[in-house]
């Protein structure tokens, strides 16, 4: 099979990282690369290390330019993916990066990103449970959000297997890769090198509700989240630190147990060795999650800790995951599994 892709965003980081995945990918072929004040730049002005694409041209982001592919991947800031969405065929597969269909309710949608709902898509995390079925042969798809990835995949067997209540604490740091390419002040590098902060706090992140959304439909009652990310002074990477009060009876064995369980059949994602904590440099440029568990009796908490590059298993790598399943390809192709460290 050969599948003709294109790519609206790839100026940004991750249209970058899609497109250095893509190039790796045996049954794709890149058709289309476009952006928006960047239009008429070569590639490799923008994206020098994407070598074999240097001399590519990006275009105007219309259905035009789109139309014609097998798959359009939106790599687009959030607000921009419905308007161009619409216009493309529901024979095409669109997979959406951004968070335009992520939420399935319409007021978390209007009150984090304060725009009308566009709809909900199949959510692209294919671990959580019922997620395989429900992108197998879609026309759509939603990327989830870096941290929710992080997030979900760290704590949803703690709920699946009832194990925790209903409410988690969740503290992830994240490379400033995760905030994109567009010039912003706090990201300056002489206020990122050497220091740690945080931003969001109090339950103002929009990924939040999403987080809400995933770990609900693991528990199948309403999770309550507190959530802070924390801005690293690294380009890629997210560590999520999660924990959640333990149901009684709970044990270093039965949390165990569950983790096994659930990650078991898992191609991109390592339940460590006990005692072996997730490295972020471990997972750079690569697909996979490290996760590790522990229960801590005297605090009477699970505690879940993971790993992933934000831009490969948090955006791009979770794209071309989700799009080999919607066309029935092995769900691993094209995608690495090793990281580059150190
Ligand atoms: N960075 C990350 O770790 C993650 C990002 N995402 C999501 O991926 C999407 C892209 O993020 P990211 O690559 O980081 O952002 P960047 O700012 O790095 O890139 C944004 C891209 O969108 C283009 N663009 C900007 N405005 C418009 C517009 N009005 N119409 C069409 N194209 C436009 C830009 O083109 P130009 O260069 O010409 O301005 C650029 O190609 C976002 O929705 C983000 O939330 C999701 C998970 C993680
Ligand atoms: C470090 C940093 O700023 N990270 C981004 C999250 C990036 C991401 O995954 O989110 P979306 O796809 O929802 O934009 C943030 O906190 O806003």
């Amino acid at each position: 099979m050969t599948v003709r892709a294109a790519v609206a965003g790839a100026s940004g980081y991750a249209g970058g990282e899609l497109l250095r995945l893509l190039l790796a990918h045996p049954e794709v072929e890149i058709g289309a690369l476009t952006a928006n004040s960047n239009a008429g730049q070569r590639l490799g002005a923008l994206q020098p290390h994407l070598l074999p694409l240097a001399g590519r041209v990006l275009q105007e982001t219309t259905a035009d330019v789109l139309t014609g592919h097998d798959v359009v991947f939106l790599a687009l800031p959030h607000g921009q993916s419905a308007a161009v969405a619409e216009q493309l065929g529901p024979d095409v597969l669109v997979v959406d990066m951004g968070a335009d269909f992520r939420l399935r309710d319409a007021a978390d949608w209007e009150r984090f990103y304060g725009s009308p709902h566009a709809g909900t898509w199949p959510y692209g995390l294919p671990e959580l449970p019922g997620a395989r079925a429900a992108l197998e042969g879609s026309k759509r798809v939603a990327v989830p959000g870096c941290y929710p990835t992080a997030v979900s995949l760290a704590l949803f067997p703690a709920y699946t297997a009832g194990l925790a209540e209903a409410e988690a604490v969740i503290v992830a740091a994240s490379g400033t890769s995760g905030a994109g390419k567009a010039p912003k002040p706090h990201l300056l590098g002489s206020e990122v090198m050497g220091s740690m902060t945080p931003y969001g706090v109090g339950g103002g992140h929009r990924h939040t509700p999403e987080m809400i959304q995933n770990l609900s439909a693991a528990a199948g009652e309403p999770v309550s989240v507190s959530f802070t990310p924390t801005l690293a002074p690294m380009p890629r990477g997210i560590l999520a630190t999660c924990s959640a009060k333990a149901r009684p009876g709970v044990t270093a064995e039965s949390v165990r147990a569950a983790y096994e369980k659930a990650f078991a059949d898992e191609p991109f994602v390592h339940l460590l060795p006990e005692g072996q904590w997730p490295a972020t440099a471990s997972v750079t440029g690569s697909n996979a999650v490290q996760v590790q568990v522990a229960h801590d009796p005297a605090a009477g908490r699970v505690i879940a800790v993971s790993a992933i590059d934000n831009l490969t298993k948090g955006t791009a790598g979770g794209a071309v995951q989700s799009m080999n399943i919607a066309l029935g390809l092995d769900e691993t192709t094209g995608l690495p599994t090793t990281g580059v460290a150190p």
